[in-house]
């Protein structure tokens, strides 16, 4: 651990893109690739954080000035931050016991962690390091009766929000995952076996924590599959296309809140306060899916502006500080969401990875709070500049 500075933070580390580069220089290339790109030629990856900065704030230096408070109800529950920690596949692969790191460290700093179906951690132990505090995002199962299992293994986690996703209908296109051969567990090529050596620390902690797997989906899957085997199984379990007959039973089956993730345009936020669904997370992914489409914060803007008082609408995507989190808030959304950034943290920094990364975002949304004269996170449209 270097010095820390008096914000609690480690100097070294000030900003999100400091977290990158040393995430960088301490995991193996595949693995840094895999969560480092989008798809295709980054296009969407590139756009969405430098469209976000396109969003400008107007400060208010000689209002009324008591405090900035950046807490933030959702769902009914005041969390200290309006940020949380957006489900990542495979978290294990890019940092040892990932998913307990940060469901551990949004849990002391009172943010949501969203739990992938395909994560390195089950449901059960995430819920419990959380107290019952996580989300639960599904992919959606190919068979009826997986789906009430998982859903209802969820419920008896107490789970109070259940994620479902719309942007994954067919696996993104992914150049970097393609050269590097990605799989899971990593394929044991010359090639990754030299990575891998180059980067100690990060082989010494896989060995102490053991080859990382899918621990939620382990009671489904047979024993001992091969590489080609678990691909297979992945395939014929899951099918990522998601549509209102398939959204449906959910809801009738989910007692807690249900958000829709992935949401893109006005036409699916519609239909998704038609289902009776509590919130979308308007997303496209980390530009991880598809790289022709629009940056999230344009149609954060059109779906706020139509559909907040019918549903809650938050935001991920590009988000790389408290900036740009305060951008997003600006632009209507109720609650934002990263992902990327988390990971860098936690593949940086190891254990205190998700405090460091939390603490500095929660440092930079407060000064963007205290600078403009925004004493409440509801308030920060009126210090949108509408172009
Ligand atoms: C490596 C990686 C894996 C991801 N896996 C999942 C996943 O399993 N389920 C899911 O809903 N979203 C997944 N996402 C998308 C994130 O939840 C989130 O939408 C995205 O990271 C937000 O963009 P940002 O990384 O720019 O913050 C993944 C993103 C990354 C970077």
């Amino acid at each position: 651990m270097g010095k820390k500075s008096k914000t609690g933070l480690d100097p070294r580390y000030p900003s999100i893109d400091d977290l990158r580069n040393k995430a960088m220089q301490k995991i193996p290339k595949f693995a840094f690739e895999y969560l480092d790109g989008g798809c295709n030629e980054d296009v969407n990856l590139r756009k969405n954080t430098a469209e976000i900065r396109e969003v400008e704030l107007l400060p208010y230096y000689l209002s009324k000035h008591t405090e900035s408070v950046m807490k933030t109800e959702l769902f009914g529950h005041t969390y200290d931050a309006p940020f949380g920690i957006a489900p990542v596949g495979l978290q294990g692969l890019m940092w040892p016991n990932a998913p307990e790191i940060l469901a551990k460290a949004a849990f002391e700093h009172n943010i949501p962690f969203v739990l992938s179906t395909v994560s390195t951690s089950s449901i059960e132990r995430i819920s419990e390091i959380t107290e019952g505090n996580a989300w639960f995002q599904l992919y959606h199962p190919a068979e009826n009766s997986l789906r009430d299992d998982i859903i209802k293994r969820a419920a008896a986690a107490e789970c109070p929000v259940l994620v479902i996703l719309c942007d994954v209908p067919t696996f993104g296109f992914r150049p970097r995952d393609i050269r590097n051969g990605l799989a899971m567990p990593p394929k044991m090529s010359v090639k990754n076996i030299l990575q891998i050596m180059g980067k100690p620390e990060w082989a010494m902690k896989t060995l102490i924590h053991g080859q990382p797997s899918f621990e939620t989906l382990k009671p489904y899957m047979p024993k001992g599959l091969d590489l080609k085997q678990l691909g297979k199984f992945m395939d014929q379990t899951f099918s990522g296309r998601l549509n209102e007959e398939k959204i449906k039973p959910i809801r009738d089956m989910w007692k807690g809140k249900l958000v829709l993730k992935g949401v893109a345009n006005e036409a699916d936020a519609e239909k998704a306060v038609r289902l009776g669904i509590d919130g979308v997370i308007v997303s496209n992914h980390g530009g991880r899916q598809l790289d022709a489409g629009e940056s999230t914060i344009k149609p954060l803007c059109r779906i706020a502006e139509k559909y907040s008082n019918q549903l809650t609408v938050m935001m991920d995507s590009g988000i790389r500080s408290g900036p740009d989190v305060a951008r997003a808030l600006a632009s209507g959304a109720k609650f934002t969401f990263m992902g990327r950034s988390f990971m860098y943290g936690v593949s940086a920094l190891g254990n205190n990875g998700g405090n460091h990364t939390i603490s500095l975002l929660k440092t930079e949304l407060q000064q963007v709070m205290e600078q403009i004269c925004c004493e409440r996170v509801s308030d920060f449209p009126n210090h949108l500049i509408k172009k």
